[in-house]
């Protein structure tokens, strides 16, 4: 049977791209669907880059309020400036992913919603596809939790939030995982006074616990935090709006000017008719094995809609893997150990791996735990950033299985220990890399250093050295 295309890829964000033009330079003939005007997705338009522009603008606000204390009229303009900033920085990013640059790859580009017809046929728009093998890679949207009144009042979510220009006085934020406390914190510091509102026992449910509990403590000098508070309603008032939400079970609410909702991700298949192609949707993601390979054999997924990981970092992995599938025929396989992740609060945290409670559970007596406060560093003394820690995690021969930071700048130095992990070094290796005084990252050598005195301390090796010392020296 001929088809119009030997790879149609639907979605043109992380994954989708990633998909689209590395099947393109094996030679494959690639058609790319996106039902938005410009490519680039959540990531570039309503997520990644948005926010971490808004948060450094944020950042620079927040740390000039230390040295001169601002007025609100200020802050209105200071806002309105770091919405110009996120917007400029957006559009950077979207002349890189530009429409020209993929159609100069070989691409056909179809502006529309793609609907799978049967197995190998695509309705996109008024036009029918067809092609041999397919990539999904349609994202996630914001969940809207089903909260009584929430539809009378104009609720902000990730895709309508970085289009304010006028700074509100207060917002209520619905949800405490990432997308809620990294936009809590940078709305907080450009002058708005937030309240995070979460369901569960704690923010950032993901986080190892030790650094949840600096995360909160830091992020409650900034703006106010109730966990376990289920939201009960939402009423409209003629200026803002009032919450209403059950915390340890007393009934409290809030006024505020506006509402965001973070309140989790759902995949985007409603559109894609998948039962036309036999694809199963689980747990409302897309259904894909290791390979990343659909119920439907000649079907992959990546991406967010997949429900693995939700990260661009993922989908890019995720991406390269389903190009080696479903272009080279490969059968290789996807792995999430060695995946990080940043929060992009200030301090910033890094996850790796399994957290303190997850890695006793799975090695017991066996698991050695190494850390550092950073007030016991110099480098974090001397900029005065002394909140914070690191704590890597090993197998009694120094195989990393967890490692978490909290600190000024982790995201960029804890990824020394990402980097030992994925080349199967040993955190001990660390002890003998030379690292530049008083570089940040001195605090994760210092720690390796600990695997050493943990070994040696007591041991009879060191007993034997004694003995040589004291005898002989
Ligand atoms: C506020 C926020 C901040 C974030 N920050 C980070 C971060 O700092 N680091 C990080 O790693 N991740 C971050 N993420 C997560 C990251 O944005 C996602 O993991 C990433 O965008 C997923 O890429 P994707 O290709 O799966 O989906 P997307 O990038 O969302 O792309 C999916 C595309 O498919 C299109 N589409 C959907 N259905 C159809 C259809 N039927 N037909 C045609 N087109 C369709 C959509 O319009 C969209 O363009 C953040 C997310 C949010 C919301
Ligand atoms: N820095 C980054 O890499 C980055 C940044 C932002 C987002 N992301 C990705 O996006 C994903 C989604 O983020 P998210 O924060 O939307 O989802 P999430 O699932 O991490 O957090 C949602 C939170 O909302 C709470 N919640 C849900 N319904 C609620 C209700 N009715 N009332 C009160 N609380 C409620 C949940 O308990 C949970 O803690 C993340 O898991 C992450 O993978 C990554």
């Amino acid at each position: 049977m001929n088809f119009d295309y030997q790879i149609a890829v639907i979605g043109g964000g992380s994954g989708g791209l990633t998909v689209a033009a590395g099947a393109a330079s094996f030679g494959a003939s690639v058609a790319l669907i996106e039902r938005k005007a410009e490519l680039g997705g959540d990531c570039l338009h309503y997520g990644c880059m948005p926010s971490k522009a808004l948060i450094q603008s944020a950042k620079e606000v927040y740390e000039a309020a230390h040295y001169s204390s601002f007025t609100s009229e200020e802050y209105d303009r200071l806002f309105r400036q770091a919405m110009e900033r996120v917007a400029a920085a957006v559009q950077d990013v979207q002349e890189h992913d530009s429409k020209e640059r993929f159609i100069k790859l070989g691409i056909d580009l179809y502006e529309a919603e793609a609907a799978f017809k049967d197995e190998h046929t695509l309705i996109v728009g008024d036009k029918t596809i067809t092609a041999k093998r397919f990539v999904i890679a349609t994202g996630s949207s914001p969940i809207v939790p089903p909260i009584n009144g929430l539809d009378t009042v104009d609720y902000l979510t990730n895709e309508t939030i970085f289009s304010l220009r006028e700074r509100p006085e207060s917002l209520a934020v619905v949800g405490g995982g990432i997308i809620g406390i990294e936009l809590s914190q940078a709305m907080a510091r450009l002058g708005v006074e937030v309240t995070i509102i979460e369901g569960g026992d704690e923010i950032l449910s993901k986080e190892d616990q030790e650094i949840v509990r600096t995360a909160h403590d830091l992020l409650s000098q900034e703006l106010s935090v109730l966990t376990r508070a289920k939201v009960d309603r939402v009423d409209k008032k003629p200026q803002g709006l009032t919450v209403y939400y059950t915390k340890d079970g007393a009934e409290g609410s809030i006024d505020a000017e506006r509402i965001l909702v973070a309140a989790g991700r759902n995949a985007n298949v409603d559109a894609l008719e998948l039962q036309n192609a036999g694809v199963k949707v689980t747990r409302g993601s897309v259904e894909v094995d290791a390979t990343l390979r659909t119920t439907s054999r000649h079907i992959y997924a990546v991406g967010d809609c997949n429900g693995s990981m939700p990260f661009t970092h993922v989908a890019g992995l995720e991406g390269k893997v389903a190009v080696s599938n479903a272009v080279l025929g490969l059968s290789k396989k996807v792995s999430y150990e060695k995946v990080p992740w940043v929060v992009y609060t200030s301090p910033e945290i890094y996850h790796l791996g399994l957290t303190e409670t997850e890695a006793q559970e799975k090695y017991g007596d066996h698991l050695l735990t190494f850390k550092t406060m950073l007030r016991n560093n110099d480098r974090f003394m001397a900029e005065r950033h002394k909140e914070g820690l690191v704590k890597v995690m090993t197998n009694q021969r120094g195989k990393i299985v967890g490692a978490h930071a909290i600190g000024e700048g982790a995201g960029e130095w804890m990824q020394e220990v990402g980097t030992l992990q994925a080349l199967n070094k040993k955190f001990q290796s660390l002890s003998n890399v030379v690292h530049p005084y008083p570089a940040r990252n001195n605090v994760v050598s210092q720690t390796a250093d600990l695997y050493w005195r943990e070994k040696l301390f007591d041991s009879s090796l060191n007993k034997a050295i004694s003995w040589y010392v004291q005898t002989f020296r």
